[in-house]
């Protein structure tokens, strides 16, 4: 069922990257967060990664348009939008994910808003199963239900889904759902009243820009690895959500809110988890080059680019 064994468990260090690129703005309102993946392209991402010795194979973008329905459906009691659109576009990229895992490649998503990570945490699950062990890295929790969400953006709701909080017969496919306790959170300032009660209820770890603060972001990386993965014997998919980063490191986003991780934060945090040697996945997600002007367009794309190249284990000697 693993895509490759060593040492009786998963492939370290995997040779080959797929680069999935799946251009969805349907989880939120603000147009532009679906060129993005192509941007980041276009700056070289999978010339930058292939030089560090990688084979890159770049996967041709998901048509989300085809996956449109004719009407939506709207649920009782609440405002979600696009359910039926966002579920068909991540079930299509969930099996392009699950494929990357199996063949025991890398497998890189380049979004979109966040809502993609009901896909891509999906398809490596598929793969790892309850294995699996996410880092959620992000300025927002994106833990809403459809009952509590305000906005009814479904960027704000992916992690209900994925860690079995919430479910729709829409979404029935997402399976198998994520252990809790494999969960864990880091980079935090934003989160909604209903939010932080479903954190609490739920046990779920999380490390907010409060901690980051106090104990500094090494020692926040190690406790989070430590809470999800002690023995680092199982396999990370880390989702990282570029508002994570504070608005002047990464001002092209669609919801940015200050006092967020700084430049060396973020990319330490990259550098940290390669270390490990057991990413399998990541996400990255959120980059709006419509947002601002040419040089915070400019700014976020190369970021975006090099954070992917840190986890990938590039580092500064
Ligand atoms: N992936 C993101 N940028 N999410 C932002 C979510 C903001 C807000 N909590 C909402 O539910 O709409
Ligand atoms: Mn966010
Ligand atoms: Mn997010």
């Amino acid at each position: 069922m693993y895509p490759a064994v060593l040492n009786n468990k998963y492939i370290k260090n995997p040779s080959s990257v797929g680069i999935i690129p799946t251009c969805y703005d349907g989880g939120q309102k603000k147009s532009g967060v679906d060129i993005a993946p192509g941007e980041m392209l276009k700056a070289g991402l999978a010339t930058q990664i292939e030089k560090m010795g990688y084979s890159v194979n770049v996967l041709p973008d998901e048509d989300c348009e085809s996956h449109k329905p004719e009407s939506e459906i709207s649920v009782e009691g609440s405002n979600v939008l696009n359910l039926v659109w966002t579920s068909n576009v991540c079930k299509a990229h969930a099996a392009r994910v699950e494929e990357q895992c199996r063949l025991g490649n890398f497998a890189l998503s380049l979004g979109g808003d966040h809502s993609l990570a009901l896909g891509t945490i999906t398809g490596s699950s598929r793969v790892y199963g309850e294995d699996l062990c996410i880092i959620w890295v992000d300025a927002h929790t994106d833990i809403n239900t459809l009952s509590t969400t305000d906005s009814g953006n479904l960027h704000g709701c992916p992690v209900s889904f994925l860690l079995g909080i919430e479910t729709h017969p829409e979404l029935a496919w997402m399976k198998p759902i994520i252990r809790k306790d494999r969960f864990v959170y880091i980079g935090l300032r934003d989160i909604e009243h209903k939010e932080r009660k479903i954190v609490k209820d739920n046990n779920i770890k999380a490390f907010t820009m409060h901690h980051v603060d106090k104990y500094g972001i090494g020692a926040v990386v190690q406790m989070a690895i430590d809470h999800i993965n002690p023995n680092l014997d199982l396999p990370i998919h880390l989702s990282l959500d570029v508002d994570a980063m504070d608005p002047s490191v990464a001002p092209a986003t669609g919801t940015p809110v200050r006092g967020g991780l700084t430049f060396r934060e973020c990319h330490y945090l990259c550098e940290a988890i390669a270390e490990t040697n057991c990413l399998v996945a990541m996400d990255l997600v959120e980059v709006n080059p419509l947002l601002g002007d040419e040089s915070a367009f400019n700014q976020t794309v190369a970021v975006g680019n090099s954070v992917i190249r840190c986890a990938l284990g590039e580092t500064l000697l």
